[in-house]
């Protein structure tokens, strides 16, 4: 398998920038998910990845090939780039059975009838599907339909595999499935795999690494864990898990960690490179505990019941902060409980 480059990828219509110099290594066998709002640019760099949209500037290569270069004016149609592609609508044929379905990419090509055979079956194998081979797609499952257009995909042994929100049509329960199914493959199959999603949960769950998109930009590249603890700034801490997002005052640094003023009260966050005065802290809502003697005062104003967690809303120091707590404290609107801070990260303004 071969490591991918993307370098500078821009893609203008007109004048609007729609993808913004996209640059990053994406390692042998890595699976990334490129995650954004509706409109930031995530297809677009998919298609130009496949082939299908030519960037205006940039360069992508695939091990020590050149998909596309501006510079050097090189272009590989999108058949030849070896990349396999799975969309949202699963593209396939419902008249056609499983098998052929599956085994149409070889047969184009011209492989052998036995070698077609042989590894039409194994990728059957792979996605669970070894015994719907003689059915016709239109009587299968959302789930199972899907899981053909993977094989499909997948039957060419590509290098790199590219998923533009291909479980966004299947229900919760199967998402989950099929979001484990796919890294398993990711994982018996070593390919590298570039999916793209607006759902946070999916890119969390299914990724070696999260790109985070905003209006055509790269905001943040990083594991699931580094997104998640260190968010690069305010619109990655509130795309990605919630957040309480509250302006700060730097008072002091000390070595790794920095003492910051908010809500009228003090408390560390991990060191960061800055050299502003004031800022902005994102809390995440169970990064706060209610305490039973001393904290901040704060008063409830809401609270949504979810069965297993209760979630309040609360008046703190003149802003409202979110918390998530076990069932155990179980507060009702007016009363006035005492809370403490225990995690937050600083934030660039
Ligand atoms: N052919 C085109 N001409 C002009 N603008 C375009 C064209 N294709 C896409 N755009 C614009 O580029 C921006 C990015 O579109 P893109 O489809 O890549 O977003 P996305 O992040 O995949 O969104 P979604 O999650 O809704 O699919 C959008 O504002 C879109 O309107």
């Amino acid at each position: 398998m071969k490591p991918l480059m993307l370098k500078d990828i821009t893609k203008k219509y007109g004048d609007t920038v729609v993808v913004n110099n996209f640059t990053a290594d994406i390692n042998r066998s890595e699976l990334i998910t490129i995650v954004g709002p509706s409109g930031c640019g995530k297809t677009t760099t998919l298609r130009m990845i496949a082939g299908f949209i030519d960037p205006t500037y940039g360069q992508i290569s695939l091990g020590d090939r050149d998909l596309v270069n501006k510079k050097t004016k090189k272009f590989i149609e999108p058949e030849n780039r070896e990349i396999g592609m799975v969309f949202q609508s699963y593209a396939v044929w419902p008249h056609m059975d499983v098998f052929k379905n599956v085994s149409y990419p070889l047969k184009i090509r011209k492989v052998n009838k036995k070698e077609l055979t042989e590894k039409t079956r194994r990728v059957l194998k792979l996605v669970h599907l070894e015994k719907y081979e003689k059915s016709y797609v239109h009587e299968l499952s959302g789930g199972q339909q899907q899981r053909v257009a993977l094989a499909r995909a997948l039957v060419m042994e590509p290098d790199l595999l590219l998923l533009d929100e291909p479980l966004s049509n299947l229900d919760a329960a199967l998402r989950e499935t099929m979001r484990a199914e796919i890294k398993e493959i990711q994982r018996k199959l070593e390919v590298t795999i570039i999916n793209v999603t607006h759902d946070q949960t999916e890119a969390m769950t299914m990724s070696d690494r999260v790109i985070v998109m905003n209006q055509g930009n790269i905001v943040q590249i990083g594991t699931p864990e580094e997104i998640y603890n260190y968010p690069e700034n305010a619109f990655v801490a509130k795309f990605i898990g919630s957040s309480n997002i509250l302006n700060c005052k730097l008072l002091e640094k000390e070595e790794g960690r920095m003492k910051i003023e908010v809500l009228g009260t003090s408390f560390y966050v991990p060191e960061k490179d800055t050299n502003q005065e004031t800022g902005l802290v994102s809390i995440r809502p169970h990064h706060v505990s209610v305490s039973e003697d001393s904290g901040l005062d704060a008063t409830i104003v809401r609270r949504l019941y979810q069965g297993d967690r209760i979630e309040y809303y609360l008046e703190v120091h003149g802003e409202t902060v979110r918390i998530i707590t076990d069932t155990d404290n179980d507060f009702q609107i007016d009363d006035e409980i005492k809370i403490k801070i225990n995690k937050g990260v600083w934030l660039d303004e």
